[in-house]
């Protein structure tokens, strides 16, 4: 049924590229509160009762994650452990000593566990949403009714939810499923994550998606971060044009990456661990031009990996890209990738605090460890190894870096760019070093001074901003005049337009999520290094972040309106 209701567009936050044309189907309402009213039962019977309901909710939740797999099992089987949890089983066995029922005792447990997460903030406090549905999976159980989740209406659909807990995502049906739209959930809520990793079309974070009725027709525009209820003719008609330009990008031939006169601009993978290096090669990533080693210490368990188990992993990476590029990021710990055996020391601004390299260089032994396991896996393999350090500030803390990295031979040494002192400096940065790489994340998150774990501030995280954008420049002129390599590895490579402006303001290579490449591959080959060029100007001349979005967009209707 399509309901044609009022012309609206909801902004929130894209995820990927992708555009639909859909119905809107909503996801049921969270269960009524229980009430706290004294049970009927005794105290022993209403324990017996949660105990069992929790096994049978974290069985569940073990046994979709088993037929999900990939990243959604982990997912799955961390919730399956939060409802087996000890603490949490105490505070309810505690709660019913009240005389209340398993129903209420339950909810008030995971109510307080999920505020004690949500005052966390950051990535903690993401996962306060996942409490919240294994709270209700188990009250449903516990009541006897269906657990809420995904409708199942028989025609394909776009999901409209609060957010979606990870035991729904897994198991959507894709062939149903055409987009998803959360009012919460930020880029880093798991409905992104796995949004991104199973190219579903998303916007996350949108404002008042309650306006949005079952059977409702809507665009859900990623790259823009839109959804338009009730569109017009001409809108559908553009969104449709655009989704089998996408399909005929995906289909064709996998080329390295060029601009629309051959000049190369390599794309290589982002990738935190070897698992995604050879779905990467295989769509046609030219290389890795980040390798985040955060994950390989955080899933350590409370200690750093030692070099025999770095070396095995670092080998695995390198074996998947013979004679490729491989860029590894030493340790970047601290800010939103706290890591405790680094820094445990409460800092007010973490940020702004001992992280990345300079976390590194207070714990020397680290590094050299993480040196001495790279320089090992080097040798066993084909890969032309790029190894380089977070949170650079310095040419000085440049020197330091490049000097102890040739300590354990390695051959190409280089810094992020993601404090813009370093990329005022570029020239001496660069005399300095072998090779530069914009994390245009962290960069744009010190230029603006807006904390990117921040919702409140998510509006000036644009690396759009003609600020950043400068100082991309920078770097740029530095690496054209140096004969120096300058990188991008920050998501504003994954922008197919804003990857055009990167290009034109001297960046040689770019690198994205694997998803990515489809998009940005198609986009350079439609324009030449001087429209490149002529583009970045225009950005650079804009006001601010929307205003260069646009003013490029437009540019680049006008050329494609001139070529054809
Ligand atoms: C690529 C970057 O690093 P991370 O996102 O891991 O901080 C960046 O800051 O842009
Ligand atoms: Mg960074």
């Amino acid at each position: 049924m399509t309901v044609t209701g009022t012309h609206t567009t909801l902004q929130g936050t894209g995820i990927g590229q992708g555009v639909v044309v859909g119905v809107v189907a909503r996801m049921s309402e969270p269960l009524p509160e229980p009430q706290d009213t004294p049970s009927t039962k005794s105290v022993e019977d209403e324990a017996g009762r949660a105990r069992a309901s929790l096994s049978v909710v974290a069985r569940d939740l073990e046994e979709r994650g088993k037929s999900a797999g990939g990243t959604a099992r982990d997912v799955l089987e961390a919730q399956a452990m939060m409802a087996e949890d000890p603490t949490l089983s105490d505070i309810i066995d505690e709660s019913l000593a009240r005389g209340i029922t398993a129903e209420r005792a339950v909810f008030e447990a995971f109510a307080s566990f999920r505020d004690q997460l949500a005052a966390m903030g950051g990535y903690l406090g993401e996962r306060a949403a996942d409490l919240d549905d294994v709270s209700q999976r188990v009250i449903a159980d516990l009541s006897g009714v269906p657990a809420p989740g995904v409708p199942n209406p028989d025609h394909p659909f776009v999901l409209v939810a609060r957010d979606l807990a990870p035991a729904d995502t897994a198991l959507l049906d894709l062939d149903k499923v055409l987009g998803l739209v959360t009012s919460d959930g930020g880029p880093t809520s798991h409905t992104a994550i796995l949004a991104r990793e199973k190219s579903i079309v998303a916007v996350v974070g949108t404002a008042d998606v309650s306006t949005l009725a079952d059977g409702t027709t809507v665009i859900v525009d990623a790259a823009a971060g839109t959804v338009t209820a009730s569109p017009s003719d001409d809108e559908v008609a553009a969104a449709e044009s655009r989704i089998a330009e996408r399909e005929a990008a995906a289909v064709a031939p996998v080329t390295p990456g060029a601009l629309k006169d051959g000049t190369l601009i390599p794309l290589l993978a982002n990738l935190g661990s070897s698992e995604g290096a050879q779905a990467a090669a295989d769509a046609g990533a030219e290389g890795v031009g980040l390798f985040r080693t955060e994950f390989l210490f955080l899933d350590a368990g409370g200690s750093a990996p030692t070099v025999a188990q770095q070396r095995e992993h670092y080998t695995r990476l390198l074996q998947a890209f013979p004679g490729k590029k491989v860029v590894v990021r030493v340790l970047d710990a601290g800010a939103d990738k706290p890591l405790p055996f680094l820094n445990d020391v409460h800092e007010e601004n973490p940020a702004l605090g001992l992280r990345g390299l300079r976390a590194l260089r207070a714990s020397e032994d680290i590094l050299r460890e993480q040196l001495t396991a790279l320089a090992e896996a080097d040798k066993a393999t084909e890969a032309d190894l790029w190894v380089m350090a977070p949170m650079v500030s310095t040419v000085e803390e440049t020197k330091y870096f490049v000097a102890i990295a040739r300590e354990y031979g390695i051959k190409t040494a280089g810094v992020m760019v993601e404090v813009p002192s370093l990329a005022l400096l570029a020239p001496q940065v660069l005399a300095a070093s072998d090779f530069a790489s914009i994390g245009t994340n962290d960069l744009t998150q010190y230029t603006l001074a807006a904390d990117r774990m921040l919702g409140s501030v998510a509006a000036l995280q644009d690396p759009w901003h003609p600020a950043v954008l400068r100082l991309v420049g920078e770097v740029g002129a530095a690496g054209a005049s140096t004969g120096k390599p300058v990188g991008i590895c920050g998501e504003a490579a994954a922008d197919p337009l804003l990857a055009v402006v990167l290009v034109g303001l001297g960046a040689t290579t770019l690198s994205m999520s694997t998803p990515a490449l489809v998009d940005v591959r198609a986009s350079l080959l439609k324009y030449t290094i001087d429209e490149a060029r002529k583009l970045a100007e225009i950005a650079l001349a804009a006001d601010g972040a929307a205003e260069a979005r646009a003013a490029v967009a437009a540019a680049a209707l006008t050329l494609k309106e001139e070529q054809s």
